[in-house]
C-alpha cells in the first residue's frame, strides 16, 4: 500500500489510541540509526509468487497448526510458540513487546527480523536490535525513508499480512488469528478491532 493511501488509516488510528506521531517519527530514525543494512530484498524472495501463512498469536493458533503452508510468517509472540514445536518462521513481525532471547537465535539460523519502530517501543529498539546478527528489515507506520518501510497495516499480525501482499504472495493465509478473543484487555481489544478492519481492505474478512 502506498503511503497516501495508508495515511488516512494511520491519522485515525493516532487518534483513535491517542499515541503521538511525533512518537513514531522519532522512533523510526532510532531504529535507521541502529541498523546497518536493509535485508528487504530477502523478504521479497520469500512472499513474491509463493503461497505465505502468516500466524497470529490467538490462543487458537496451536489447533491451527496443521494449516500451514508454504512461507511461514509469525506475528511477534506466535514465533516462539512455532519454534518450540519444530517450525522456525521464514519471518518474523515485531514490535518486540513480545520478543524473547530465542528470537536471536532464530535470526542467526536465517529467520529474517522484521522490527517495527513505534513511539512506545524506543528503549526496546536500543536493548535488542543491536544483538541481532542475521537478515532484518525495519519498520514504521509514519511515513518510510531510507531503509525504513511501511507496507501497511498496524499490529504484528496484519503487518505481517501487508507485507505478504505487498512483496507479491500469490496467497496469503491467516492462521491464529482469532479477533473477537474475549481474554484480552481492552487496548487489545481495539487492536483486533482495527486489524479486522484492516485485513478486510487485503480481502481477508475473517
Ligand atoms: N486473539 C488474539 N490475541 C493476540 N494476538 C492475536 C489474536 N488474534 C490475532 N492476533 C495477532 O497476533 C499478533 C501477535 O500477537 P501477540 O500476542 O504476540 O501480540 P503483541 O506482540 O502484543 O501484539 P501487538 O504488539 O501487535 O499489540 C497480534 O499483533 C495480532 O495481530
Ligand atoms: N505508538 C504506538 N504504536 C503502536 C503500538 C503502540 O503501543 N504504540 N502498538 C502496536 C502493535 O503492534 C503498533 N503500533
Ligand atoms: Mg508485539
Amino acid at each position: 500500500m502506498r503511503f497516501e493511501d495508508w495515511e488516512p488509516f494511520y491519522t485515525e488510528i493516532l487518534d483513535y489510541f491517542s499515541f503521538d506521531r511525533a512518537g513514531d517519527e522519532e522512533a523510526a530514525r532510532i531504529l535507521d540509526t541502529l541498523l546497518d543494512r536493509d535485508d528487504c530484498a530477502a523478504l521479497a524472495a520469500l512472499c513474491a509468487g509463493r503461497t505465505v501463512t502468516v500466524c497470529g498469536n490467538a490462543p487458537t493458533l496451536p489447533a491451527e497448526i496443521g494449516r500451514i503452508e508454504g512461507t511461514v510468517f509469525a506475528a511477534d509472540a506466535a514465533a516462539d510458540l512455532l519454534y518450540a514445536r519444530g517450525i522456525r518462521p521464514d519471518a518474523v513481525f515485531t514490535d518486540l513487546d513480545g520478543a524473547t532471547d530465542a528470537f536471536e537465535e532464530m535470526n542467526r539460523e536465517g529467520t529474517v527480523l522484521v522490527v517495527h519502530a513505534h513511539g512506545d517501543n524506543i528503549p526496546l529498539l536500543r536493548l535488542r536490535v543491536p544483538r541481532y546478527a542475521g537478515p532484518i528489515v525495519g519498520t514504521t507506520q509514519a511515513r518510510p525513508f531510507g531503509r525504513i518501510h511501511n507496507f501497511g497495516g498496524f499490529s504484528d499480525g496484519d503487518r505481517a499480512a501487508f507485507a505478504a501482499h505487498a512483496l507479491g504472495a500469490s496467497r496469503v493465509v491467516l492462521v491464529g488469528f482469532d479477533l473477537d478473543d474475549p481474554d484480552v484487555d481492552p487496548v487489545k481489544r481495539g487492536k483486533l478491532r482495527w486489524a479486522r478492519r484492516l485485513l478486510a481492505l487485503l480481502g481477508h474478512e475473517i
